[in-house]
């Protein structure tokens, strides 16, 4: 049987870290960190999320500030608040909730977002300091991605990895860290052709296409490490919904270690937003 990487329980450490670190910037301010949430329209996963990172945030004694606004507010009203936020000295990180409806421009929000506060590492100055390793604030999910494969993994160097996914949010930028602790790494996607074959070959395996139970058991060479970033809902046999990874968990069981969707990727991407949050609002206060 493969070991299950509990990302709820490496969620929780993290979670209180990051409070001892909230209290002792507090002490030092007089404030906790601010964080602003922003929601535009009301999809119904985004709801989720966004209502995940509030609840969290005010559990690490982070101050969040949210801003919702309807699915047919303007890209200008849109930037417009983000350039108040970026100067707001009492928020520390700034996050936009996507996907943003679609008659605006994510990349023009994103962008717009003061890189120090850009707790979700999506504007370009961040994005050009990871592929360069020069620092900067990492994406949520990839961080927690790498910190997930820390536990089960002590040494990178020369493994193997497929990353099966090329998002802007998630893929590329699990690539870079990757390539950063000198693993070789392949980046793949669902038109790959002998994506089978591909993986096989992988001591590491990052699954984030989307595409439910896309990795199969023959596609895992025994003794690999499997994270899976992907999370589709679909109807359950009993009628309900339920959860389903990229990767077909039962089969994978000669792996060395596989993380379950729910509670693996998931909760790392909420706990590493709130340790960004205090990483930003640190070195805000140096400035
Ligand atoms: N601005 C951002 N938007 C989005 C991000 C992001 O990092 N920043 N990532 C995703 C969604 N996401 C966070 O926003 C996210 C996804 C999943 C989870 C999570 O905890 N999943 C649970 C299951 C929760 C459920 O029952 O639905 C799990 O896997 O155990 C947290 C955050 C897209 N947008």
């Amino acid at each position: 049987m493969a070991d299950k990487i509990d990302g709820r329980a490496v969620a929780a450490q993290i979670e209180d870290e990051t409070a001892a670190k909230v209290e002792a910037f507090a002490a030092r301010n007089g404030q906790a960190p601010g964080l602003a949430v922003v929601l535009v329209g009301n999809d119904p996963a985004s709801e989720v999320y966004v209502a995940h990172k509030i609840k969290k945030s005010a559990k690490v004694g982070i101050r969040s500030y949210e801003h919702r606004l309807p699915a047919e507010t303007s890209q200008d009203d849109l930037l417009t608040l983000i350039t108040r936020l970026n100067i707001d000295p009492n928020v520390h990180g700034i996050l936009v909730q996507v996907p943003l409806p679609a008659h605006i421009e994510e990349g023009a929000v994103l962008g717009a977002i003061n890189p120090a506060k850009d707790v979700d590492g999506f504007c370009p100055v961040n994005v050009g300091r990871l592929s360069t390793g020069t620092g900067g604030l990492v994406p949520c999910t990839p961080l927690g991605v790498m910190k997930l494969l820390d536990t089960v993994i002590d040494d990178l160097t020369g493994l193997d990895a497929v990353v099966i996914g090329k998002s802007n949010i998630v893929g590329k930028p699990i690539a870079m860290l990757l390539l950063e602790r000198e693993a070789t790494v392949t980046v793949t996607h669902i038109e790959t052709k002998n994506l089978p074959d591909i993986c096989r070959k992988a001591d590491i395996i990052i699954a984030a296409a989307g595409a439910p139970r896309l990795v199969k058991g023959y596609w895992v060479k025994e003794g690999a490490v499997i994270i899976d970033v992907g999370i589709t809902r679909i109807k359950g046999e009993s009628g309900k919904d339920k959860l389903v990874g990229d990767v077909a968990f039962d089969e994978v069981q000669h792996a060395k270690a596989v993380t379950p969707v729910p509670g693996g990727v998931g909760p790392m991407t909420i706990a590493c937003l709130l340790a960004n949050t205090v990483q930003a609002a640190e070195a805000l206060e140096k400035k």
